[in-house]
């Protein structure tokens, strides 16, 4: 528990950390980083390079300061840090680590104002909040543990299949190494895989949704090879694109994460992707299709053209197999060879105006998934017509920023 004291000392520390609080999570990650190497393993550090995660730990650190007195409005978020963390394998002993060097670092800051008062009620709010999280990953590592099929942490998984699905995606069929079922989960979920990154020369884990509904015996993820080699945010997919063969083992986690759909709910539900962001959708969709199949269900898709359309025989069939369910499909860059009305639906980036026609039930859920500019502007298209933020769900990959 924090002393009234300590409460007003963090409060107080609000200013500072909305003026410099990308310094100091930039020279925590510096000073970690240097201090414990063996920790770049754990952190995705194209996010690293980017100043991704610094600036995602500077809005959670002043979130917190702003929110000393009620911890409890961070539940979500919570929630959200400890499921990313359950699936890169973070261990209690890690938060010691974070913590010295998190509150070494605000000493650095500020100097002479760091005086002991402060510095002890940082060291106590920090060490409430490790609590918090400790104690909910404790909670997702049992219950992944505890389902059938389950596990926490990392488990071996060999490369039973590999498909290239169109330019650029690849799709890896994962089984259990040691031969072992798997649990079930829900659609939308997403794994991390770990695995050595030889450009980078560090064993590093990403994120990746699973891109089949559950139930075949296998976990696939489905990779769109990013940018280039040279790039930090490309090294991954590079990397499994080039060297991840069928019968190859890699690490992965447990399934996790809260974009799903209430599958035997009555109201619609408009997908709403673009590019590599279909992925979390298709196993939305053939869940659907099998276990609520009469539910009206709008898929609206944007990709360039007919080879950039991962995953499009799955949507199919599964619309198809729906008589409430309707596809639209924009693409932005239509080859010659793609036909209207068969390839695709209409030319260029999704309209407010098309949304309009989609959406004129105010009771239907949205789905959003898709390169982040996609997403702000389709999210702001939605307000504008009225539908109101609880009905908008998206998912953001890698740190999961993007409002
Ligand atoms: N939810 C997430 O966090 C996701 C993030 N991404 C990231 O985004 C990047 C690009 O993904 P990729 O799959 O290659 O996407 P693409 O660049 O292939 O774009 C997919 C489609 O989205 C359209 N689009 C892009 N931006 C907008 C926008 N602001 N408004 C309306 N339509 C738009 C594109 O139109 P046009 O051809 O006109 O640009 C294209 O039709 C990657 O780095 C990827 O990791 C991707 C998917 C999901």
């Amino acid at each position: 528990m924090l002393t009234a004291n300590q409460i007003a000392l963090i409060k107080a520390s609000v200013p500072f950390l909305e003026e410099h609080g990308l310094e100091l999570t930039t020279h925590f990650y510096r000073r970690m980083l240097e201090g414990n190497p063996e920790l770049k393993s754990v952190f995705n550090q194209a996010h690293q390079m980017k100043g991704e995660q610094q600036m995602s730990l500077a809005v959670a650190v002043l979130a917190y300061a702003k929110n000393i007195e009620n911890p409890a409005v961070l539940a979500g978020a919570v929630r959200r840090i400890a499921q990313k963390h359950c699936t890169i394998g973070i261990r209690p002993e890690q938060y010691a680590i974070v913590g010295r060097h998190l509150i070494a670092s605000l000493g650095e800051l500020l100097g002479e104002a760091a005086t002991p008062e402060l510095v002890d009620a940082w060291t106590a709010a920090y060490q409430q909040l490790a609590d918090l999280l400790i104690a909910t990953e404790q909670k997702i590592y049992d219950e992944q543990a505890n389902v059938e099929g389950g596990w926490s942490s990392w488990r071996p998984m060999r490369v039973a299949n590999r498909v290239e699905e169109c330019r650029d995606v690849v799709s890896f069929y994962l089984e259990p190494a040691d031969g072992g079922p798997l649990p079930a989960y829900a659609p939308g979920q997403y794994v991390s895989v770990r695995t050595f990154v030889k450009e980078l020369g560090l064993v590093q884990p990403r994120q990746y949704t699973i891109s089949q509904a559950s139930g075949t015996g296998f976990i696939r993820i489905t990779v769109k090879r990013i940018a280039g080699d040279t790039t930090p945010e490309g090294r991954m997919s590079n990397h499994l694109h080039k060297y991840l063969k069928t019968g190859d083992v890699i690490d992965v986690s447990a399934p996790t994460g809260d974009f799903t759909i209430d599958v035997k709910a009555e109201h619609p539900v408009v997908f709403i992707a673009a590019g590599i962001g279909i992925t979390p959708m298709v196993p939305m969709i053939e869940t659907l299709a099998t276990e609520n199949p009469l539910r009206e269900v709008h898929f609206i898709y944007s990709t360039q053209n007919s080879e950039t359309y991962p995953l499009r025989a799955e949507v199919e069939r599964a619309v198809s197999g729906m008589p409430n369910a309707a596809s639209a499909v924009f693409f932005t860059k239509p080859l010659e060879k793609d036909r209207i009305g068969v390839d695709y639906n209409a030319e260029g980036r999704i309209s407010v105006d098309e949304l309009r026609n989609f959406c004129q039930n105010p009771d239907a859920d949205f789905y959003l998934c898709g390169p982040i500019p996609f997403m702000k502007s389709i999210a702001e298209a939605l307000r504008s017509i009225g539908i109101i933020a609880p009905r908008i769900h998206s998912e953001a990959f890698g740190t999961g920023d993007w409002e």
